[in-house]
């Protein structure tokens, strides 16, 4: 019988789903950080489903990958750099990438349309109750994205901007022609791409070689009217550099789910940016994204109880 470790800060409903679909399971749970490391040492799982519920800080890392640590860490989100440097010999690790893409690309065209839209303007206009007459609109259609990042999340982001009229660039590990985007470039190509892109979508994975790969000198060669979204990791981009470029007006917007240090600190500059949207890392949250990147896990595992090959799993030099 395989003992396997639910994580998560929701865990009833999870087990419940366990136990129908797998009942030869035995199921422990553990809703906190803190009592991980010693429910590990003390159940030994096989597998453990882990989600990083609540921020990077305190996560039990260590715990997950120690020695009494799962063979199999199946994460209940899309990005991994929670667990960076783990040994891929010694343990595997999966994702459930894909099952917040739609939520995400939703996010993305709402934070954009909030600035072309001027919605800030007209929400000061209605609250000074002034019938100012017509704030400026800007069309998407004809305009140029740049996605950084084309696996589920851009891709879904890449349909939707077709659907705008948007001429779609995009950069990724591996460039190869796809559906919904004109033009993939290769990820050491993105410098270049910068000075064309009217909306620019960060939606790649945190690695030591994407950290801070949106800096000053990205900055530097966007347009002034560019706007950013950035839904991957806040360590993709540099927040200083980011800091810097509002207050100099070198780009137009930027509308941000994730950030360095999470929860963002209250005294952090970028709360009190203009034209910056600030959102709690929560652009795949919906009421059903739980159960269903659960249900990922749990096709998952009927495949490892079957000896077949796992979806999913993740190369730690590649993130995905
Ligand atoms: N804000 C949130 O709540 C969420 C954030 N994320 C973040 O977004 C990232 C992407 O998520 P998914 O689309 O599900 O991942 P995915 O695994 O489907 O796609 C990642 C893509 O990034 C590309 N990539 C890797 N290195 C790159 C580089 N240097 N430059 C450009 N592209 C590169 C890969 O080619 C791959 O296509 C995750 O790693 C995670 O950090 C994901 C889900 C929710
Ligand atoms: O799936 C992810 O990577 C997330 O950040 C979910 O919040």
């Amino acid at each position: 019988m395989n003992r396997i470790l639910i994580h998560n800060n929701k865990t009833e409903e999870m087990a419940k789903r366990l136990a129908d679909s797998v009942p030869d399971a035995d199921v422990a749970t553990c809703e906190s950080y803190e009592d991980l490391p010693t429910m590990i040492s003390a159940f030994k799982p096989d597998v453990a489903y882990s989600i990083c519920f609540r921020g990077r800080a305190g996560f039990p890392r260590d715990a997950l990958l120690g020695p009494d640590g799962p063979k199999w860490i199946a994460v209940g989100g899309s990005g991994v750099d929670h667990l960076a440097g783990w040994d891929p010999d010694a343990v595997t690790v999966t994702n459930s990438a894909g099952v917040a893409a739609p939520m995400m690309a939703e996010y993305v065209f709402g934070s954009i349309l909030h600035f072309t839209l001027d919605m800030p303007g007209l929400q000061t206009d209605q609250e000074e109750r002034e019938w100012r007459g017509a704030r400026l609109m800007t069309p998407l259609a004809g305009k140029t994205m740049l996605i950084v990042g084309l696996g589920h999340t851009g891709q879904a982001v890449a349909a939707r901007a077709k659907a705008f009229g948007l001429h779609v660039i995009g950069t990724r590990a591996r460039p190869e022609p796809m559906e919904n985007v004109d033009e993939v470039h290769a990820s050491q190509d993105l410098q270049s791409l910068f000075h064309r892109a009217d909306f620019i979508v960060l939606s790649a994975p945190l690695l030591p070689t994407t950290r801070h790969m949106i800096n000053a000198r990205s900055f530097a060669s966007m347009k002034p009217t560019a706007i950013l979204v950035n839904v991957s990791r806040g360590g993709v981009l540099d927040d200083a550099a980011l800091v810097n470029a509002m207050r100099a007006n070198i780009i137009a917007g930027a509308a941000l789910d994730v950030f360095e240090t999470e929860p963002l600190p209250f005294d952090n500059h970028i709360w009190g940016l203009e034209n910056v949207t600030v959102s709690p890392h929560c652009s795949a949250v919906y009421a059903e994204w739980a159960m269903q990147s659960f249900d990922v896990f749990v096709e998952n595992l009927k495949r490892w109880q079957a000896g077949a090959r796992l979806t999913n799993i993740v190369d730690p030099a590649r993130g995905y």
